[in-house]
């Protein structure tokens, strides 16, 4: 349809439509401009990025493999299958220290094996996490201590950190942790004695049919455990059973994931860790960077997100009320064992009145989401790495077995039962090992908040051929902290860093024994970010191996790969469509 641009002609009539015509016209021209403005902008930012910024970026003269324009090292550099290899490489060809390159030959990322400079990065203030990780993790947990920096972020570390000292685990260690590894003990004596059958019988049967496994121990251990006990996935029991421990310890609820699978949060939490299970497609990865897609195109996966969201929120409201009349109502008694307990410290926090460090009703829900996600997943992961390790090293099992056979807990102090597998070695040994060898987070990123210079331990050659004591880096780009690459360095951990080896606990190298580390592995990271909960793991692992290891024998029931989806999980072997899963053959240990 053709436009009339002539303007009206001018009676009293005609001028409001005169008006009402300029008026039409300037809004037009109004919109048009900041439509082009901003077309500019994002023309700008895109030339800027490609094409100005590049050519100044202090870490382009960095060694370091390289991309061509649209190619990217993401796979190298996150897939835990290929890993390895692509460390060992790039360290024999640049050094310690490099770069890669993220979204394309213009995105270059540094990436670190020199403990100093990972020191410096880790211990700095100018070094934060990046606000995709930060928005990805508060999509789920909201605004928890993953998602704060600063001063904030340290006020609310110093609140939960009494929840998390050695005294303070050791009082709930027998209580809880004890209790729920006993009763997952308890749920799989008889299916093992039953021999039941789940559907990984089934999937494996046919994978065998398919491609019997090449592996050799596997073999062995599979033909020895023939047809005993029954196959069991480890990770969807483990889970249940370390959702139950973060529940009662840390926040006095009971999911009782492991008696039934119908408890209304349990049910909540297994759609969030499935949203996050099958890794982040490029809807959400583009709803990461542009939050209004999640609006304009919300889809099923979301709709079920947002609802279990609802359910945690409600219920957490309902916890937070009940547990704040419990304890205003005993402010009176004697301190127990839950005025530490990480609810107890985030209500007393809240309800504290120095404004500096009180959480307000928000915060203190996003931190129970925060640990109760933070708390279950990855500590499943870590006791599932470690019975898939002692699947493949059955003398391990063994001698493990052995040591537990020794040990004996002096029921008469409060202590008695830490501290007795506190005196055990091996068992040391087996868990450091394994989050050492299969450590459940891949790597970990910041991001420079201004231009920094990072100082190094050994100089690196320079692209112009110069030698360097530091790396310049500006604001706004990433360092890349390959935590599994650095647990598998053979410089801190010999030539047989790649092998699954507990014995080595018994002789560290200096590298490995002033590791900077917590718990000596790269696995909790360190600094003022690392994991608060490291000590609760350690126990944790400690008391599931002690319940489990002297009645059952685990044996490989099927190849497993890992995958990374926020955490390295397991999955079986051409089966990745089945989500993440650990089916290993369990039978009973008769003495
Ligand atoms: C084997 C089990 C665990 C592993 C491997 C692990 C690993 C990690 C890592 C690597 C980080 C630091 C990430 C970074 O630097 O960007 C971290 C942070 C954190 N972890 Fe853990 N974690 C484990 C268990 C736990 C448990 C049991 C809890 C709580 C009960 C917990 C609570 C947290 C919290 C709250 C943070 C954020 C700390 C902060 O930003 O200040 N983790 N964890």
């Amino acid at each position: 349809m053709a436009m009339d641009s002539k303007p009206p002609s001018t009676s009293p009539l005609d001028f409001r439509s005169l008006v009402r015509f300029a008026t039409g016209r300037v809004l037009v021209l109004v919109v048009a401009l900041c439509v082009l403005v901003q077309l500019f902008r994002g023309l700008w930012w895109i030339i800027n990025l490609y094409l100005i910024a590049p050519p100044f970026d202090p870490l382009r003269h960095l060694p370091g493999p390289d991309a061509s324009r649209l190619s990217n090292h993401f796979n190298e550099v996150m897939d835990p299958e290929r890993t390895p290899q692509t460390h060992e490489d790039w360290i024999k060809r640049f050094g310690k220290t490099f770069r890669y390159h993220g979204f394309g030959a213009h995105d270059y990322r540094l990436m670190t094996f020199d403990l100093r400079a990972l020191s410096y990065v880790l211990n700095s203030q100018t070094f934060e996490r990046p606000w995709q990780t930060r928005r990805l993790l508060s999509q789920l947990l909201g605004q928890g201590v993953f998602a704060m920096e600063g001063e904030k972020h340290r006020i609310q570390r110093r609140i939960m950190a009494p929840a998390f000292t050695s005294n303070a685990l050791k009082d709930l260690a027998p209580v809880m942790f004890q209790k729920v590894a006993e009763e997952l003990r308890d749920r799989w004596l008889p299916m093992v004695d039953d021999g039941q059958r789940s559907k990984w019988d089934f999937i494996i049967a046919e994978l065998q049919e398919q491609q019997p496994t090449k592996d050799e121990a596997g073999i062995e251990c599979l033909e020895k455990s023939a047809n005993k006990g029954a196959i069991i996935d480890i990770t969807h029991w483990v889970l249940r059973a370390t959702l139950d421990v973060i529940g009662l310890t840390g926040f006095d609820y009971a999911f009782r994931a492991l008696e039934t699978e119908t408890e209304e949060v349990y049910l909540a939490y297994r759609i969030l860790f499935h949203s996050v299970e099958n890794g982040p497609d490029f809807k959400r990865i583009a709803e990461l960077f542009f939050p209004i897609i999640e609006k304009l195109l919300p889809d099923e996966g979301l709709r079920r997100r947002n609802a279990a969201l609802k359910i945690i929120k409600r219920k957490g409201e309902e916890i937070i009320k009940s547990k704040k009349q419990a304890l205003l109502a005993r402010i009176a008694t004697p301190k127990d064992i839950w005025d530490k307990d990480i609810l107890s410290l985030l209500i007393k926090a809240n309800l504290s009145e120095d404004p500096s460090t009180r959480l307000s009703d928000s915060e203190l829900l996003d931190q129970i989401s925060t640990f109760l996600f933070a708390g279950s997943d990855t500590t499943n992961v870590a006791i599932s790495w470690a019975l898939y390790c002692l699947a493949l090293n059955p003398e391990v099992q063994t001698r493990l077995r052995e040591e537990f056979a020794t040990c004996h807990a002096d029921s008469s102090s409060r202590t008695g039962y830490v501290d007795a597998l506190d005196s055990l070695p091996f068992l040391d040994a087996v868990v450091r090992e394994t989050l050492r060898f299969a450590p459940p987070a891949h790597g970990t990123i910041r991001v420079a908040m201004k231009d920094e210079v990072i100082p190094l331990s050994e100089p690196i050659m320079l692209r112009t051929n110069e030698f360097a004591r530091e790396v310049h880096i500006r604001k706004g780009s990433y360092v890349h902290i390959p935590i599994e690459g650095l647990n598998y360095s053979k410089d801190i951990w010999g030539e047989d860093a790649l092998v699954f080896r507990p014995d080595r606990w018994f002789s560290l190298s200096a590298n490995a024994t002033h590791h900077p580390g917590l718990a000596n592995v790269m696995s909790f990271t360190f600094g003022p970010h690392a994991c608060i909960g490291w000590r609760f793991s350690l126990l944790e692992m400690k008391v599931f191996l002690a319940a489990l290891l002297p009645h059952f024998v685990f044996a490989p029931a099927a190849e497993i790969r890992k995958y990374n989806t926020i955490v390295t999980r397991p999955y079986v072997k051409d089966r990745l469509g089945s989500g993440s899963a650990l089916p290993l053959r369990v039978s009973r240990y008769n003495a």
